[in-house]
């Protein structure tokens, strides 16, 4: 299941466009206040709850991946800046320009916001998953530029085991989106989770986690979370989400409330 707040990616994603993301590499990531991209990612594994996490990455097309490698290769569960940068290297991971990373679309969106013509919740930027194989192990990967135009080593919920996603085996997986400040406030990932624990459904789990956010911090943003059956749930309390679905030879998708559309997966 992928949500996904960024804006690199055109309406109507999921379903129906396996094309374009077949077609278009997506690329780059929201600028912070000096016009570079920071990108922060996250990956827990729900078998054995090991985590990965990288923070303030620049210069790599894929933070999760030096996440996953955090998570498998090191003792750690999070590098940060320069410490995952030489891990990343010394990986294998290819570096490449901070340059190719930084998109017109990218560099239009730091002015608005710099003149204050911006939406704040158009200015997000961030891709998550979360799976269920066929033997009921759950995991999640949330990877994010953050938001525009900010600070110089701000580090968001992306990367925060709890926060930007959660994943257990006995509960299920989780990975979120929205305004990272109010996501780390109230562990938004671990708390859905929680009242999955409780016994509520996955939705309702999710509205309660969400509406909590909302009332004590006013923040926004969206889950999407699996169990080991395989029930699915994805929702938001932002404007919208996109997001994508696929179980039993369906493809789900949507952006907007109410505009669910269900394909046949080839
Ligand atoms: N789009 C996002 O989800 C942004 C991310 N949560 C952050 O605040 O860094």
């Amino acid at each position: 299941m992928i949500p996904s707040s960024t804006q690199e990616i055109p309406k109507g994603l999921a379903a129906v466009n396996r094309t374009w993301m077949k077609t278009k590499i997506c690329c780059g990531s929201v600028l912070n206040e000096d016009g570079e991209v920071e990108m922060d990612a996250s990956i827990m594994n729900g078998k054995d709850l090991s985590a990965g996490a990288v923070s303030a990455v620049r210069c790599v097309a894929n933070p999760i991946k030096v996440a996953r490698l955090v998570m498998e290769k090191t003792p750690h569960c999070f590098l940060t800046d320069q410490g995952a940068a030489k891990f990343a290297a010394a990986s294998g991971i290819p570096t490449i320009p901070g340059e190719q990373l930084v998109t017109e679309r990218n560099k239009k969106r730091l002015e608005n916001e710099k003149l204050q013509k911006s939406d704040y919740q158009k200015n997000l930027g961030t891709v998550g998953a979360v799976a269920v194989d066929c033997r009921g192990n759950v995991a999640y990967a949330t990877s994010t530029g953050g938001v525009v135009n900010k600070m110089l080593g701000r580090v968001g919920d992306t990367p925060c085991i709890g926060s930007g996603g959660y994943a257990d085996n006995d509960i299920g997986a989780v990975s979120t989106t929205g305004h990272g400040e109010s996501i780390l406030k109230v562990n938004l990932a671990r708390l859905t989770l929680f009242h999955v624990e409780q016994g509520k459904t996955l939705e309702e789990a999710a509205d309660a986690s969400l509406g909590y956010m909302k009332s004590k911090v006013k923040g926004v943003g969206g889950v999407i979370l699996v169990n080991k059956a395989g029930d699915w749930a994805v929702k938001w309390t932002s404007t919208s989400m996109p997001w994508g679905a696929a179980k039993d030879g369906k493809l789900y998708s949507g952006i907007d409330l109410g505009d669910t559309s269900i394909t046949d997966l080839p």
